[in-house]
Parts: structure tokens; sequence; C-alpha cells
């Protein structure tokens, strides 16, 4: 399995022949037609991002940003180290501002502190309490989302078995670093949220446990109107999403079903179409 990042080191250090991302430009949705999916009734849309710019000082990192995601199902964003993914999630769930442009979420424009409730968000940092246990890690969160104790202890068990995480009174700095990440994105599903947004939630984790989180989220989304936003570097795991979007360079460049792709480039895997010569992308 190919990583972005690490296996063939940057897309920085690729040219054209080896990672293409030019072969998108022609897939159904590219920036035009993104930006007519607005026509969808604001109740089906579990996000909506319109001219929406985000930099850094000088650096700018989101530029005319547009993106309508469908409440339901799992969108993965997929594209260069740097382009900008965390960045975007970030201003999705609140926690920076684009300088520009809107952010809807669940229906409503987005603001500081809004819809915690309804949103889960694993970061790409990991965020808990090192001298705390799984148990009263969730008792922690659960709590400050006003869950009742026994809801917790109910998803505690169930998170527990789920995620095969540690049992005893182990603390969080002393467990591995795929443990921390398996609480990380626990925490995340904990208060059963209608939106959820990860940010390489598979990183560090083993193969066997990945294939058992995707068939998490597919199972998630198959019973529920649970939307699931999820950034890889995995290229293989955004098989599993309903739509990927690859953004380059700050900008939404190409949306599409991940299976019509590969039917698309007549090619056996998503690994296989991005490293594709170019001169072989017109089919
Ligand atoms: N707080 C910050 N201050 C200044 N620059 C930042 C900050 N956060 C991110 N950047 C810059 O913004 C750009 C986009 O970063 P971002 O983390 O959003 O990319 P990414 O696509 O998520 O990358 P990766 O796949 O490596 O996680 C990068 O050039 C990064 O150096």
């Amino acid at each position: 399995m190919i990583r972005w990042s690490d296996d063939i080191k940057t897309m920085d250090n690729l040219t054209e022949n080896t990672i293409n991302e030019d072969r998108f430009l022609d897939s159904p949705k590219c920036t035009n037609e993104i930006e007519l999916c607005t026509n969808l009734d604001t109740q089906n849309v579990a996000v909506k991002v319109r001219k929406a710019f985000k930099s850094y000082g000088i650096v700018q990192v989101l530029e005319d940003f547009n993106m309508t995601v469908p409440k339901g199902g799992i969108y993965g964003l997929l594209g260069a180290s740097g382009c900008g993914k965390t960045t975007l999630l970030e201003c999705l769930i609140g926690r920076k501002s684009v300088n520009q442009g809107d952010v809807e979420i669940l229906g409503e424009k987005l603001h500081h502190g809004h819809n915690e409730c309804r949103i889960g968000y694993m970061p790409q940092k990991i965020g808990l309490y090192d001298d705390l246990s799984v148990e009263e890690t969730f008792l922690f969160f659960g709590r400050s989302l006003d869950m009742s104790e026994a809801k917790i202890k109910e998803r505690t068990k169930y998170l527990i078995d789920l995620l095969d995480l540690p049992q005893d009174d182990i603390r969080v700095k002393n467990m591995s670093g795929g443990q921390q990440r398996r609480v990380s994105l626990s925490v995340a599903f904990l208060h059963e949220p209608e939106l959820l947004i990860l940010d390489e939630p598979t990183v560090g984790v083993d193969s066997v446990l990945r294939q058992l989180i995707w068939d998490h989220f597919t199972t998630i989304v198959n019973n529920s109107a649970v939307t699931i936003i999820i950034t890889t570097h995995y290229i293989e795991e955004v098989l599993h999403a309903n739509t990927i979007g690859i953004m380059r360079h700050g900008c939404l460049i190409a949306e599409q079903n991940p299976k019509e792709l590969l039917r698309k480039h007549q090619v056996p895997s998503i690994e296989k179409l991005f490293l594709k010569p170019k001169s072989d992308s017109n089919h």
C-alpha cells in the first residue's frame, strides 16, 4: 500500500509522470460543477463551503474553496501534504475561521463553539490527557458533552470492544502510538455525532484493525444518516468512500465516486490511477 507522504516521499518530489492529479480535471465534477452542487436542499447538506479563503500571514492556504457534502455517506479528502486538508477541517469544526467566505455545517452558519454536540472531531495530533485511563478519558469528554453517566458507561463498553482499547488502568502516556490514536478516534465517536470529521484516523494502526475501523464507518453510514469526512494518506482506503474529493493548492479540483474513477480509467486500484503516466490518462 502506498502512502503519499512516506513510501513515495512527498508529492513535491514527484514529477507529473508519477502522481498526476490533472487526470481528475476532466472528472464529472470539477470546479464549476462543484459550484453547481448548491442545488441540494439545505436539510440534505452536511457541509457547505462557499468562496472560502484562509491564510496564515502571507501563506495562502485555502483559495476560493467550494465544497458541498450531502448528508449521509463517507467523503474522503485526498491531496498532497500541505495542500490544506487539516486547515479546511479545522475551519469546518470552528477551531479556525476563514478570512473570507461562508461555512455552513448541518444547515447552520458556523460560529465559535457552535454545534459541538453534533460534530465529532479527531485531530491529526492526538489531543488526550496523559494521566487519564481510557475510562477516565471517556468520562471526562462525555461529561463535558453533557452525556448521562449511563450513556457514557454504555458507549465506553461498546468502544473498548470495538476498537480493542486497553481496559486496565493504563494511562494514555503509557499507551502505544496506535492505542492512543484508537482512543482519540473513540472520543470522536463517543457522543454519536451526526457529523464525524476525522483527520488521518488510521495512521499508525495495523492493517487488520484499519479494515475493522473502515467496516465500522461503513456500518455507521449504512444504518444512519451520519456523515463522515475523512482525510487519509492511504490511497486505497478511499475505495470505501462514497465520494472522494481531490484537493490541490487549497482548491477542490475534482470529486467523484472512487469505483467510477477506476472504471473510467480502467485501472484495478486507486494507487495505479495516481501513479499512471499522464499519457495514459485520456481514457
Ligand atoms: N498555524 C499555522 N501557521 C502557519 N502556517 C500554517 C499553520 N498551519 C498550517 N500551516 C501551513 O498551511 C499549509 C497547509 O497545511 P495543512 O496542515 O492544512 O496541510 P495538509 O494538507 O493537512 O498537510 P498534511 O497532509 O501533511 O497533514 C502548509 O503550508 C502549512 O505549513
